[in-house]
């Protein structure tokens, strides 16, 4: 589904990763850890194509890095369901609104995209406050719409830079277990964060950048 190959990358004077290589299978759940400056985020922009290798490729479902066509990126990104720290939604639309924007650009019809809408909401418990405004929203309800909207074109991949970075710990919890929730149901993640406490709690793949080089799997250590 997802895979590095031999994959250097570097911004003007700053080199991120020299022969980078990893895989990721459907259904995977994994989490990306490593200090801060490491390169977490350039590689999730690396699999969104918002980056390219400058040597190697990046392989995602049907799309290489190295052959994709640019006219191409937004149906990659599509399939593809992106949640940041800071949340990104629009300030100026109501939850609805902001939900409807990623489905009106792609020419999806009215009723198509009300039922989207309704089925996205309720997978995160949130079909009570369509009609509030992003300020209206607590932090993790803010998140909750983004993963909403993220999963709103069932993509076969959920990329989560830092999701749980401005929550409280039981906050965080809600939003690792609705991420679960989605995994459970065949849809690879990605979670990319500082958070050891929730790595502790559940017990999945972990990737760790280590020098821009290699990625190391961490075995998670059973709890008594
Ligand atoms: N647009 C850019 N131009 C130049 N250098 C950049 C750019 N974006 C990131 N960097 C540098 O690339 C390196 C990797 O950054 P990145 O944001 O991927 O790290 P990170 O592991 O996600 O960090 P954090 O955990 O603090 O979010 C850092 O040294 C950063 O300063």
């Amino acid at each position: 589904m997802l895979i590095f190959n031999h994959v250097d990358f570097s911004y003007p004077n700053q080199p991120v990763f020299q022969d980078l290589n990893l895989q990721v299978e459907q259904g995977e759940f994994v989490f990306l850890i490593g200090k801060s400056g490491i390169g977490k985020s350039t590689l999730l922009k690396l699999i969104y194509m918002d980056c390219f290798p400058n040597s190697g490729y990046v392989q995602v479902g049907e799309f290489s890095s190295d052959s994709i066509k640019k006219k191409n990126i937004p149906f990659l990104r599509r399939k593809i369901g992106v949640i940041f720290q800071d949340f990104q939604l629009l300030n100026d639309r109501n939850v609805y609104d902001n939900l409807a924007f990623v489905l009106e650009v792609t020419g999806t019809p009215r009723k198509e995209i009300k039922r989207r809408i309704i089925h996205a909401l309720s997978e995160v418990g949130l079909t009570h406050k369509q009609t509030n405004m992003p300020e209206e929203l607590s932090g993790g309800e803010k998140q909750r719409v983004a993963i909403a909207r993220a999963i709103i074109n069932d993509p076969f991949l959920i990329l989560a830079d830092e999701p749980t970075g401005n929550l409280d710990p039981e906050t965080a919890d809600e939003i690792l277990s609705i991420l679960k929730k989605i995994n459970s149901r065949g849809t690879s993640v990605i979670f990319a964060t500082h958070n050891y406490e929730l790595i502790r709690a559940y017990n999945a793949k972990i990737l760790k950048l280590d020098n821009g080089k290699a990625v190391k799997v961490v075995l998670k250590k059973k709890e008594n």
